[in-house]
Parts: structure tokens; C-alpha cells; sequence
């Protein structure tokens, strides 16, 4: 395919090595308002855990259908999910929240997961948390702001990714076009199986071609409305490039917890940049987007302030 060196090429890509440089925030400051996404190198999940948590989650995926089924919702969408009629080659397993062991723990017992099993996914989960909340971070020293411990418990969602392509459905969609709802998204996209694809400020599609040992990052509609619009909330979809399975693995940093206020720090606010967005709850904005079935961040214009 080839696709991968032009992927590194065309999406931003930050080295998690070189920071505290100060040309590394610039860049990470620049990709996630120009692109609201990046791809993350040299980052803090070791390649064998990576491969070893793709075979896992490839095998739970493979798991019956009456097996899969007992992945309940904690919140909504964030158990299993059966392909659909907007969505028929997609499924997903997921758990909610990736912080919480016991949570962990019940997603393992609904899917009789091994000990193996289980001391892959602990692992990965522990060092997805860490990366999500250190990018945040990160993020937010880019933007200027000096104490971003507030990150820390902020709740995340996991989901395994599965899509059933066939000779048959090259072409057609895989998920549809959105933006994640949260503040980060880190993606273990396939390493071999492409078919991502991102919006440019210009309303082009960039395809985001596998490469591997790389994480994808993606920011969603809550850094939008947290950043007081400074941040892009990248719009993505998921095209069936070829006729075989494709896996991944993401990892959402919500936003506050429960009854917290997403809204932007007062840095983000003077006269020329005054208040875009009422204050609201992660949650409450979640329903909101279920509710309206307004997935590529056309909700967020809801909770714009009165002008
Ligand atoms: O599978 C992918 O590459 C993208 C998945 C995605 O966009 C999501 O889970 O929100
Ligand atoms: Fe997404």
C-alpha cells in the first residue's frame, strides 16, 4: 500500500521525545486548532502491549453473539453495539470508565475473558490512561495554561472497534461521518487496514493511512467548547477500502465528571474573544447529541450563548 510514510506526512505528527521543547508545544498547539488531530510518536504504550492487546480485542470481537450481548451499557452506548441499519458492517464492545478497575473487571467477567486476557487489557487500559491524560495535559500547557491537574478523574470511555468488510461493501461506508463528543480520543487504528479519513479546514477528506506503532489523536466536541472554539473538533468517518477485517482500539477522555461545568477557563476569554458557549454537564450533552441524532458536532451550535 505504501500509505503509511504519506499519512506521517500529512497529518501533523508530534514526538512525545521531544518535549518540553518548546518548538514541540507550538506544533501540538497549531495541529490540534488547524487539524483537531494528530498522529502521537515514540509515545508511552509499549509496541508489545499494542499487539498483544489487538489479538485480544480481535478475539472477544470474534467471541458469539450471545457472549458479546452481555457487554451492557453503563451509559448510553457504551456496551456492546450490534451492526446497525446506519452502520451495518460496524460493531464495537466497550466499557465505561476505563479509570475504574472494577469496571474493567465487570467488562472482562460479561465477556468470560481469560486471565491472560485479563492481565492484557488491565495493562493497556492503565497505559492508555496515562497517555490520554498526559496529552491533555500537554494540550492544555500548549494553550498557555499553567495548572491542568484538573484533567485527572475526568471519566473515559473505551471501545474495540470492529469492521466486517467484504468483497461487496468496498466503497461504502463503515461509520458514518462524526466528531467524538469528549475532549481526547487516542486511537490504536489498524496497522495494516486503512480506510479513515479525516476533514481539512477546507472541507477536503484526507485519508489517515495505517502507521504502524503510531497512535492517532483526536479532538472532540467538548475541547471545542472547553477551548472557547480555539480547538478543532475533527469531523472523521470510516470508508471500506478492502475486502477484509479492520480493527481499533479508542480510548475517549469525556470531559468533566458528572455535575462538572464543561466550560472555557477565564485565559480563554477577554473582549475579542468573548463567550461562546453557555456552560454545561459532559452528560447533559451527550443526551442532547443522542437526542438529535446530530453526530458531526452540529449539536455544539445548540449551546452556543444568546448574541
Ligand atoms: O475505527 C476508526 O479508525 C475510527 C473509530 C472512531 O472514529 C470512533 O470510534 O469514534
Ligand atoms: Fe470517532
Amino acid at each position: 500500500m505504501g500509505g503509511g510514510e504519506e499519512d506521517c506526512r500529512t497529518i501533523p505528527a508530534i514526538d512525545l521525545k521531544k518535549f518540553p521543547e518548546a518548538e514541540e508545544y507550538r506544533k501540538l498547539r497549531e495541529a490540534s486548532e488547524t487539524w483537531g488531530c494528530f498522529r502521537l510518536v515514540n509515545h508511552m504504550i509499549p509496541p508489545a502491549l499494542m499487539s498483544e492487546m489487538k489479538s485480544v480485542v480481535r478475539s472477544l470481537l470474534d467471541l458469539p453473539m450471545e457472549i458479546k450481548k452481555q457487554n451492557k451499557d453503563v451509559i448510553a452506548g457504551s456496551g456492546y453495539m450490534a451492526p446497525s441499519k446506519v452502520n451495518p458492517l460496524y460493531e464495537a464492545l466497550g466499557l465505561y470508565d476505563l479509570g475504574s478497575g472494577q469496571a474493567v473487571d465487570s467488562f472482562c467477567s460479561q465477556l468470560n475473558a481469560s486471565s491472560y486476557q485479563r492481565e492484557v487489557i488491565e495493562k493497556y487500559a492503565q497505559a492508555v490512561y496515562e497517555q490520554i491524560v498526559d496529552i491533555g495535559q500537554r494540550l492544555a500547557k500548549s494553550l498557555g495554561l499553567a495548572d491542568s491537574d484538573y484533567l485527572k478523574g475526568w471519566p473515559c470511555q473505551f471501545r474495540i472497534n470492529k469492521y466486517n468488510f467484504t468483497p461487496e461493501s468496498v466503497g461504502s461506508s463503515g461509520v458514518q461521518l462524526h466528531t467524538d463528543s469528549g475532549f481526547l480520543t487516542i486511537l490504536q487504528d489498524d496497522e495494516g487496514v486503512g480506510g479513515l479519513e479525516v476533514m481539512d479546514k477546507s472541507g477536503a477528506f484526507v485519508a489517515v493511512d495505517p502507521c504502524p506503532g503510531t497512535l492517532l489523536v483526536n479532538l472532540g466536541d467538548v475541547a471545542k467548547a472547553w477551548s472557547n472554539g480555539r480547538l478543532c473538533n475533527v469531523k472523521h468517518k470510516v470508508q471500506c477500502k478492502e475486502a477484509t477485517i479492520r480493527i481499533s482500539i479508542a480510548t475517549f477522555l469525556l470531559g468533566p465528571k458528572k455535575e462538572a461545568i464543561v466550560e472555557a477557563p477565564a485565559e480563554f476569554v477577554d473582549s475579542e474573544h468573548p463567550r461562546l458557549y453557555v456552560p454545561f454537564t459532559y452528560e447533559d450533552y451527550r443526551k442532547l447529541r443522542l437526542s438529535t441524532k446530530l453526530q458531526a458536532g452540529e449539536a455544539l451550535a445548540l449551546m452556543r450563548t444568546p448574541s
